[in-house]
């Protein structure tokens, strides 16, 4: 039987940090990530594809006051359903194109992302969504709107909205069933629509959930064996953007933990993706890797010595 891969591709390699976010740059970059699957399905992986989408449903928030009063603005949960149904198409059409002939089955599904009301991310937002500001720039922005903005992993400043955890994928079973009949799904894309429950039914909240520990989530409850973060960098590094940067190559789970303990991963980009890594090694994954596009199939192979590669601490010392 194929393992399964469960591979999350950032908002920010769909949107590159110093492009303004037209369809064509999406287009484009989407054909690298598709040519990143299509090499694991090719090394005999049975792919779940998640997405990103911080980028891009800034940049329709944005799009959406410019708007008004022509046209009411809508909540963030239904600019992520619509990111969702963009990306999904954006990345489809890009897997069928690279994959020609030999392309498969696959299907982008609407997905919703049961989160709790009470969770304390709702107070302090850390999701950085939209384009990179200047200093001034956010500054201005923050009060004219009413933004909050953070700095963001040294690249600029950033509009940032709540990002609470994930708790439950609703079309969980809709998804397994899409795997078992052998389609590559793409699933849960920009972490998921926010809901919760209220007076009995599912409804919007305002948020963006991040999508790595969304594919985390699925991964564990597919029992994937692997989980493949696709992003902007080649390998995690230690002392990001210092003088004395350099890559973490292969790291156990009790690693990667200490790191994260030290502070050496920012909120908002590198530090949910250790922790959704951590999530899924922690419930029994196999592997998991953290790289870009290009290196994706070789780094988890275990061929590459770029990439990031994480195992539990149990299997780096041979008990698992
Ligand atoms: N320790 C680190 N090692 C590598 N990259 C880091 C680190 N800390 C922050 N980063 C930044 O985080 C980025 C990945 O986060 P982000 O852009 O939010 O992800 P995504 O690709 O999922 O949208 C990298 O491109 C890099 O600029
Ligand atoms: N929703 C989400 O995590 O998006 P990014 O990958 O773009 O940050």
């Amino acid at each position: 039987m194929l393992r399964t891969a469960v591979v999350a591709l950032g908002g920010n390699a769909f949107t590159r940090e110093h492009q303004s976010g037209t369809y064509e740059e999406m287009a484009s970059n989407a054909h690298a990530m598709a040519a990143a699957v299509h090499g694991l399905r090719q090394a005999g992986w049975r792919v779940v594809v998640v997405h990103g989408n911080g980028p891009q449903v800034g940049n329709l928030a944005i799009q959406q006051d410019a708007g008004e009063p022509l046209v009411p603005g809508l909540p963030l949960f239904a600019l992520g359903s619509m990111t969702q149904g963009m990306l999904g198409s954006l990345f489809c059409l890009a897997l069928r194109e690279v994959c020609g002939d030999d392309s498969p089955d696959v299907v982008a599904v609407v997905t919703h992302m049961r989160v709790d009301a009470r969770d304390p991310a709702f107070d302090h937002p850390t999701k950085p969504i939209g384009p990179f500001f200047s200093a001034a720039a956010a500054q201005e922005l923050a009060q004219a709107k009413g933004w909050q903005v953070v700095e963001d992993a040294g690249r600029g400043y950033r509009r940032v909205v709540p990002s609470p955890a994930p708790v439950e994928i609703v079309e969980a079973r809709g998804i397994t069933r899409l795997l078992d009949e052998g389609f590559v799904v793409v699933a849960a894309g920009g972490g998921g629509i926010p809901v919760t429950d209220h007076n009995g039914r599912l409804a919007g909240v305002e948020a963006v959930i991040d999508k790595d520990l969304a594919a985390a989530l699925l991964a564990v409850d597919i029992g994937a064996h692997a989980l493949v973060l696709v992003t902007g960098v080649d390998a995690v590094m230690l002392d990001f953007g210092t003088p004395r940067q350099r890559a973490i190559t292969t790291a156990s789970t009790a690693d990667m933990r200490q790191h994260l303990l030290d502070g050496q991963f920012p909120e908002g980009s590198m530090a949910p993706k250790v922790r959704a890594c951590l999530e899924f090694l922690d419930a029994g994954g196999g592997c998991a890797v953290i790289t870009c596009p290009e290196l994706a199939p070789s780094v988890l192979a275990g061929h590459s010595t770029a990439g990031t590669r994480i195992v539990s601490t149990l299997a780096s010392q041979g008990a698992a």
